[in-house]
Order: C-alpha cells, then sequence, then structure tokens
C-alpha cells in the first residue's frame, strides 16, 4: 500500500431509516484520476466524509495510504480535500484565509503563494473571500487541498460553478497532479465533466459500486461493433445494409448506426448498391453513453433493491 492510495472497503452507513452506504468498496490508486460518478443520493459524500473521519461507518473502513484518516499525525500532509467551498470566513480574503490554514496545520506562507499561483487566484487572493464567485471559491478550497503538498488529493463536485475555461483548467490540472503520481478522487454528477480527464471511473448507485473500471474501456465496450454513416439515401442504406444480416438503426435525420459489420463489408455493400455517403466510420461512444449503457443494464439491480 502506497502513501498515495485511498482504499474504501465494504462501508455500510444508514442516517436514520435512509440507508446511504450498502457496501461501497473501490480503491483510487497514484498516478491516477479517479471520477467517482453517481446520481443524486448515491452516497458519494457520504463516503468521503467517512474518508475524512467526519462521519463513523457502521461497517467496512476507508484507509488513506493504509491508515485510518483520525489516526494521522498531520493529516493534510497525506490528504488534501474539498468537500464543501461555502466553508470559509466570509470577511477574511482568501490569502489569510489559507494563511491561517497553514498556521494551523504548521506549514510555512510561502505555501501559501505558491498554491495561490497554482490555482490562479493571485489576483483576487487580497479581497475578502464572502465576495468570490462559486467557481472562484473552488478554486481557493483546491488551494486549501494543495496546501501541504499531499500525496491524495480528494474533491466532491469541484466542477460545479465552473465557467467553461474553469472546467478545462480544472480537468489539466488535476490530470498533471494524477502525472506527479498523486491519487486523484474528484466526485460528479456528470461524465461530461470528467471525459479526457479519467483514468478511471467509479460509478455508483444506492450506495454501491455499479462499475469500476478503465475509462478506456468502458468506452471499448460501449463503442461495440458500431458504425456511423452518414447518407442522404436513408432508406436505400438501410436496405443494402440490412440485406447482410447487419442490424441498422436511423440515430438521426441522415445518420445510420449499424451493428454487426465491419467497415469495409458496409463500404462495399454501399458501393455495390450504388448509394452515396459522405461519412462511414466505427462509432466511438461518448463516456456519458457508456453511462447510460451501464446504468441501464443495472435497472434490475436498482429497481429492485429493497435493503
Ligand atoms: N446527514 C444526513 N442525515 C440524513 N440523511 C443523510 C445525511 N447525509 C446523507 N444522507 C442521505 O444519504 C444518502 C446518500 O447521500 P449523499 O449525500 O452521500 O449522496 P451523494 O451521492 O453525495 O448525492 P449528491 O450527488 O446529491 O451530493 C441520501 O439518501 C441522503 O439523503
Amino acid at each position: 500500500m502506497t502513501d498515495a492510495t485511498i482504499e474504501v472497503d465494504g462501508l455500510h452507513k444508514r442516517y436514520g431509516a435512509a440507508t446511504a452506504l450498502r457496501g461501497m468498496t473501490f480503491t483510487a490508486r497514484p498516478g491516477r484520476v479517479t471520477g467517482f460518478v453517481g446520481p443524486n443520493g448515491a452516497g458519494k459524500s457520504t463516503t468521503m466524509r467517512i474518508i475524512l473521519g467526519l462521519h463513523r461507518a457502521d461497517a467496512g473502513r476507508a484507509l488513506v495510504g493504509g491508515r485510518p484518516y483520525r489516526s494521522l499525525r498531520h493529516p493534510l500532509r497525506h490528504l488534501g480535500a474539498l468537500l464543501d467551498a461555502s466553508a470559509l470566513h466570509p470577511a477574511r480574503s482568501g490569502r489569510n484565509h489559507l494563511v491561517w490554514l497553514a498556521q494551523s496545520q504548521g506549514l510555512g506562507r510561502s505555501r501559501v503563494d505558491e498554491v495561490l499561483a497554482q490555482v490562479g487566484l493571485e489576483s483576487a487572493a487580497r479581497r475578502a473571500a464572502g465576495g468570490y464567485s462559486l467557481g472562484m471559491r473552488q478554486r481557493l478550497g483546491i488551494a486549501a487541498a494543495l496546501l501541504a503538498d499531499p500525496p491524495v488529493v480528494m474533491l466532491d463536485e469541484p466542477f460545479n460553478g465552473m465557467d467553461p475555461e474553469g472546467i478545462v483548467w480544472l480537468r489539466d490540472f488535476l490530470r498533471a497532479l494524477a502525472g506527479r503520481q498523486r491519487a486523484v478522487l474528484v466526485s460528479s454528477h456528470l461524465m461530461t465533466e470528467l471525459q479526457g480527464m479519467a483514468d478511471q471511473v467509479v460509478v455508483v448507485g444506492r450506495g454501491r459500486v455499479i462499475a469500476d473500471c478503465a475509462v478506456a474501456d468502458l468506452i471499448a465496450s460501449a463503442s461495440g461493433d458500431r458504425l456511423r454513416v452518414r447518407t442522404s439515401a436513408t432508406s436505400l442504406a438501410a436496405a443494402a445494409l440490412t440485406s447482410t444480416g447487419a442490424q441498422v438503426t436511423e440515430t438521426d435525420q441522415d445518420l445510420l448506426s449499424v451493428r454487426g459489420l465491419p467497415v469495409e463489408r458496409a463500404v462495399s455493400v454501399l458501393a455495390a448498391a450504388g448509394v452515396p455517403f459522405s461519412e462511414l466510420a466505427p462509432h466511438r461512444a461518448t463516456l456519458e453513453e457508456a453511462y447510460f449503457d451501464l446504468t441501464r443494464d443495472a435497472v434490475d439491480y436498482r429497481s429492485g433493491a429493497s435493503s
């Protein structure tokens, strides 16, 4: 077990009558961005709070670098976390917020200016944090998480409130952290936010893991053996392709999705039938399509889950 690991093993948690976690299990590894995705109420925040020792699990365990967070002598040096970007003193400047945090953790002031530069908040650093936009507060929260340069970084919904430029910035930033062998765990509602950024994705629903796999594998399996065919003669094309035994679906005006036919064969079938087309290529699924495929497969489990 390296320092740069979060290990969540069989977590169960109830809040009164509500069951939040039912055996949540996964590992976030060094050098990887692990996306933690699922619908509202799936148990993402509860899991993160248990990792941070803020809530106690009814069963199971959560370890940071092989140890419970609460047993760590200097926790910020092991795990930097952003759970709630609004948890700051509104009258205090962003910079003073970080100075106060650094001092409380026995860290030097010089780190404060480094992290402010890293998150692009230098120009606003001396303004009262209460006047920050949500995106700026997220940046300040990320700066706080990075103060002690920890091997593990955990961010709950960091894309919330970010403008498109902020989203691109955050994606690159988290990739760079993983490039420095940090373990990065990022929760999100949206697969689109994680596209092109996460290496691994843990999809959760109703308090447990539905899928835990490499993003590349997930996209490859969701892409399947489908082709995209763009043609103005959809009926003719569909007839020619269907005659080979392929399954053809019209997905948009002028666009067919074809299953069960290699590209070269599709080209020759359309050419032989004299059907014009402007595009013919293997379909590459988006992470969002892959997510919907996955959760569709999990529908029986979801509606059947009664405990
Ligand atoms: N403090 C609490 N008291 C009672 N119920 C809670 C508490 N915290 C969470 N829950 C319940 O536990 C379940 C899991 O909630 P949690 O916030 O962990 O999900 P989430 O995946 O983070 O959701 P979201 O995406 O909406 O933030 C939900 O049913 C929620 O209502």
